[in-house]
């Protein structure tokens, strides 16, 4: 018998609906890549303020989802088989990187059924994880899976014995040198990667320095499938960390996000579309 789901989020059915089109198929969309590589579906979603910052300032975690879009989040979290952060955000959030939505697996669920797979992009070993970073402890205590985290290095044995305690593993990819560029990008490398590892939906949290990166003028901006933007009625100021990718006149009409929808949430908005239409 599952235990009770005391501090379960709830996100109802009408509240859900409108998002349905931009999550992985079965659910959503299914859509038909003329680019062909062997990816999981990828959605890009984050909370920004007015003036489009993540957070006050860099290595600060800052509320910005009101209750509402934060249950969004939850939600979303649930039908993906991975949620992808930079280390920067491990570092700065130690996040729990769980899906409490009531009914999953820990909240009230069997098993793990809608616990999303916690991925950690850390090239080169700054995260200095314990057992009771929250992600590691939920782990442990059967309310979220055990992280992936990608490595450019091989981690010490020390870490390594922590991460595997609770079930977790290090993918240890090539991240940087010759190779790269023949495989696209190191999104490329992440994703395929993590496709050949069974799973078939990722979403992408943040932070700033991966969406920046993603919706840049590189080759990765062509992997997003959907964006779910929640957008909080605040401002942050100068100094935080902002979501302003390299770009150019030239890239506009590329950038421009298509099929959108902008969903009231409480007192945020969340904005759904995607990029890439002409590549269906
Ligand atoms: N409001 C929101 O929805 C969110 C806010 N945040 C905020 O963002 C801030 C953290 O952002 P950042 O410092 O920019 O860090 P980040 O989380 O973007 O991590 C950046 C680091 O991750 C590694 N990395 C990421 N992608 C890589 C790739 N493709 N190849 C190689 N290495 C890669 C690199 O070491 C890089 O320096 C925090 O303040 C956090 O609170 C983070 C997520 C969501
Ligand atoms: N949706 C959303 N709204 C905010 O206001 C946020 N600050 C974030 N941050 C992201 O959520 C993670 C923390 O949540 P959990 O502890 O995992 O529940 C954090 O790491 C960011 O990825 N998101």
């Amino acid at each position: 018998m599952a235990a009770p789901a005391r501090d379960a989020l709830q996100f109802p059915d009408s509240d859900s609906r409108p998002i349905e089109d931009y999550l992985p198929p079965p659910f959503g969309v299914q859509i038909t890549r003329l680019d062909y590589f062997d990816k999981p579906f990828v959605t890009l979603t984050f909370a920004t303020s007015l003036d489009s910052q993540l957070a006050i300032a860099p290595g600060v975690q800052t509320v910005l989802s009101g209750p509402r879009s934060k249950a969004m989040t939850h939600f979303l979290r649930s039908k993906y088989d991975a949620i992808l952060i930079g280390v920067g955000t491990a570092i700065a959030d130690n996040p729990s990187l769980n899906c409490r939505i009531e009914g999953v697996g820990g909240y009230g669920g069997e098993g793990l059924v809608g616990q999303p797979r916690p991925v950690i992009i850390d090239p080169s070993g700054r995260w200095q994880f314990t057992e009771e970073s929250k992600v590691m402890r939920l782990a442990k205590e059967g309310k979220g899976k055990a992280p992936f985290i990608i490595a450019g290095v091989e981690p010490s044995n020390t870490r390594r014995a922590v991460l595997e305690n609770v079930g977790g593993k290090f993918l240890v990819l090539k991240l940087s040198g010759e190779g790269i560029e023949k495989a696209g990008s190191t999104w490329h490398v992440i994703l395929g990667a993590l496709k050949k590892r069974g799973i078939q939906s990722v979403m992408i949290e943040g932070g700033g320095f991966v969406i920046n990166d993603l919706l840049g003028p590189g080759p990765a901006y062509s992997l997003i499938d959907s964006v779910v933007v929640t957008i909080a009625p605040t401002w942050l100021g100068k100094g935080g960390v902002q979501v302003s990718p390299d770009g150019g006149q030239e890239r506009l009409p590329v950038t421009r996000l298509q099929d959108v929808r902008w969903l009231p949430l409480g007192e945020d908005v969340v904005l759904c579309g995607r990029p890439n239409v002409s590549l269906r």
